[in-house]
């Protein structure tokens, strides 16, 4: 089975990378075609994939054609392929923003099976987090087998299609935030002395060993919280100055502002 990747930027690098540490394909059925040459053509090189010379040529070649470009050049990559493109070939986006509706549209009469995504770059170390969804003309034998090969690069999850906007701030933008986080930490580090080399290991393990905990116990966060806060102890001391900043506020606002781009986007 070949894949193929249109666009060759942040997020198809890092489920290629996935896929190859995990020997999920070999690198010569990956294909890639993108908007710059020199880049795509380069990076074949560094790690085997196979570049194609065009959209066309690639979607011609591929059993499964990944969308990997920005939701606003969806439109025009969709009608130079639609040429080339029958119900035996399988069509994944990740455009955030983008629905299967709009998609479908676009490919006019043809009756494509079309998956919609929503992973994140840590799929890159197997510990992704992606959404999926699918139009009526993808078989369960084909929506099992794409499942799968997502399921290599850490979790995924079958939701509605309505909720896709929230998914895309809780886990395609959140590591951005969570990045954030991890480098306010390390700030206050490198404050009180430290080197922002040590401050910044010792904040990401520190959120790593968190998410692990969160992920392996039946409590609630809030409960594991109050476990860590002694009484008149420091973490108290720190928690209540963080919610005096507007801590939690902070977080609800950026994830609705997050919601709202992507909305804005249909
Ligand atoms: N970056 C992230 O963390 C995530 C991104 N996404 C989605 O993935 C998609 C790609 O995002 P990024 O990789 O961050 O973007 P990017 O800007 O890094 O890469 C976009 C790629 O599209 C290529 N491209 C542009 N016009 C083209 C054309 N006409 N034909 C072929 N290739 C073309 C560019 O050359 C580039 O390789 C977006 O729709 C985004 O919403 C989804 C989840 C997470
Ligand atoms: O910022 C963006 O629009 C994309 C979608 C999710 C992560 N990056």
């Amino acid at each position: 089975m070949k894949i193929g990747f249109i666009g060759v930027g942040n997020m198809a690098k890092s489920i290629i990378a996935g896929w190859l540490a995990k020997k999920t394909f070999r690198p010569e059925d990956i294909l890639v075609h993108s908007a710059h040459r020199n880049n795509y053509e380069k990076y074949a090189k560094e790690t085997g994939v196979t570049a194609c010379d065009s959209n066309t040529v690639l979607a011609q070649e591929a059993d499964i054609i990944l969308l990997a470009v920005k939701p606003f050049v969806l439109a025009s990559i969709i009608d130079e392929i639609s040429d080339v493109m029958n119900e035996n070939k399988l069509i994944i986006s990740m455009a955030s923003g983008v629905s299967l509706a709009e998609i479908e549209s676009q490919f006019k009469d043809k009756k494509i099976p079309i998956i919609r995504i929503m992973p994140n770059v840590n799929v890159e170390i197997n510990e992704g987090m992606t959404a999926f969804v699918r139009n009526s003309s993808v078989t369960d034998i084909a929506y099992e087998q794409a499942k799968s090969l997502f399921d290599s690069l850490g979790r995924t999850l079958e939701i509605p299609e309505k909720d896709f906007s929230i998914f895309v701030a809780l886990a395609g933008s959140s590591p951005a935030y969570i990045y954030y986080f991890i480098d306010a930490m390390a700030r206050s580090g490198v404050k009180y002395g430290l080197t922002k080399k040590q401050a910044t290991e010792i904040s990401a393990q520190a959120v790593l060993g968190s998410a692990q905990k969160v992920l392996a116990t039946t409590k609630s966060p809030m409960d594991m919280v109050d476990d860590v806060c002694s009484p008149g102890g420091t973490t108290i001391a720190g928690l209540l100055a963080m919610e005096e900043a507007g801590f939690m506020t902070a977080v609800v606002k950026g994830i609705d502002a997050t919601v709202l781009k992507d909305q804005a986007t249909h």
